[in-house]
């Protein structure tokens, strides 16, 4: 029996509590794929597909347009702050933390509240639950999604409750990772002058990051910041050696106005001379608020924020859905700053205003 989710319909976030106490760090997103089936089949208004670890629910209304919501259900790795726990202040603030709250279960939750909730929407509506974002792209579970059943992520508009803070985050920054290689020659560790150590070598890399600008882009009006920075470091393979390899992983996040060759090009160029090896590679996507139906969603929450729409810095499947020809938006409950932080907190006020203005816009 997989753990139950409390009822869709009843409190939206004491349901996205009990979605982030279901661990689901990539690769292990099981259990919670089946509890929000469990919960979703009984739902008498909508048709349930499954692929993996992904799932499709979807109304028939025969409405003239059809708003996909979608958002994944995989977590970084939780860092000791399971189970979630909510923190309240006499000024106020009530949160909820843990792994998950802001990226993003807050959004699925939403989701999955709406799903239930909402049996004649304006619009048709296809929710969309799916796993492994949060990793390469090639395990990314809507791509799989798009590339086993592409009927299913059919519509006119898509809207990812990926964090936003409750406004509107328009495109994505594109992501590229790279292992850059310095080599050297083995030897023993005390007769080093007759090796080469590349461990020394990969100082060259290291200084060639230290000393790169990144740029900010602006990019249809909305202002993309771009990073170069190295986040793994491995050489070495005994401790009396002098090791004749040094990797380091780069990740370079790239503005929308730059296509992934090209990003790749930048990067092949900062680090000419060594062995570079691209091991992920994923678009970016332009804001696209242009597009109508968008358009008239982040008119309603802008006229109910205030908050004029910013960038979105992470890379988010907006992009998967503008290569689909889907025009895409991120809206969706917590504050980005804190999404990967191991003091992941969301304000549960948030998570209620996200499902009161997706259901206004959806009735
Ligand atoms: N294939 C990519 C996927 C990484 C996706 C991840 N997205 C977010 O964190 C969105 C939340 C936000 O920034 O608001 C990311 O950007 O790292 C990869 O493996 O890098």
């Amino acid at each position: 029996m997989p753990p139950a989710l409390p009822d869709l319909t009843g409190d939206v976030v004491d349901l996205t509590a009990a979605i982030c106490d279901i661990p689901s760090v990539s690769d292990d997103e099981r259990a919670l794929a089946d509890a929000v089936e469990a919960s979703l089949r009984p739902v008498g208004h909508l048709e349930v597909l499954r692929d993996g670890d992904a799932l499709v629910a979807r109304t028939d209304l025969g409405r003239p347009r059809r708003v996909i919501i979608a958002g994944h259900i995989d977590t970084v790795p939780v860092a000791g702050n399971l189970p979630t726990w909510r923190a309240s202040a006499e000024d106020g603030t009530d949160e909820l933390w843990g792994r998950g709250t802001v990226d993003m279960k807050g959004g699925v939750a939403v989701a999955l509240h709406l799903a239930a909730r909402l049996a004649a929407p304006r619009w048709d509506v296809t929710w969309v639950f799916y796993d492994h974002e949060e990793v390469a792209a090639e395990a990314n579970g809507l791509g799989r999604l798009a590339r086993h059943h592409p009927d299913w992520l059919a519509g006119d508009l898509a809207l990812l409750g990926e964090p936003t803070g409750g406004g509107i985050e328009g495109g994505c920054n594109g992501t590229l990772r790279a292992d850059v290689v310095a080599t050297g020659r083995t030897a023993h560790s005390a007769r080093a002058w007759r090796g080469v150590n590349a461990v020394h070598a990969a100082g060259e890399i290291l200084d060639r990051l230290r000393s790169y600008r990144p740029r900010e882009v602006e990019v249809d009006g909305l202002s993309y910041r771009e990073g170069m920075n190295a986040v793994r470091i491995t050489g070495g393979i005994a401790s009396n050696m002098i090791p004749d390899r040094c990797v380091v992983t780069v990740n370079y996040r790239f503005a929308p106005s730059l296509s992934p060759s090209d990003a790749e090009a930048h990067v092949r160029e900062l680090f000419d001379g060594f062995e570079v090896e691209v091991t992920d590679l994923a678009g970016g996507a332009r804001p696209g608020l242009e597009d109508p139906l968008a358009a008239e969603f982040v008119a309603a929450v802008t006229a109910e924020t205030g908050a004029e729409p910013v960038a979105k810095q992470g890379w988010t499947d907006v992009a998967r859905f503008a290569e689909l020809g889907v025009p895409a938006v991120n809206f969706g409950p917590g504050d980005p700053l804190l999404a990967h932080a191991d003091d992941e907190r969301c304000p549960v006020r948030q998570i209620r205003s996200c499902a009161a203005a997706l259901e206004a816009w959806l009735t």
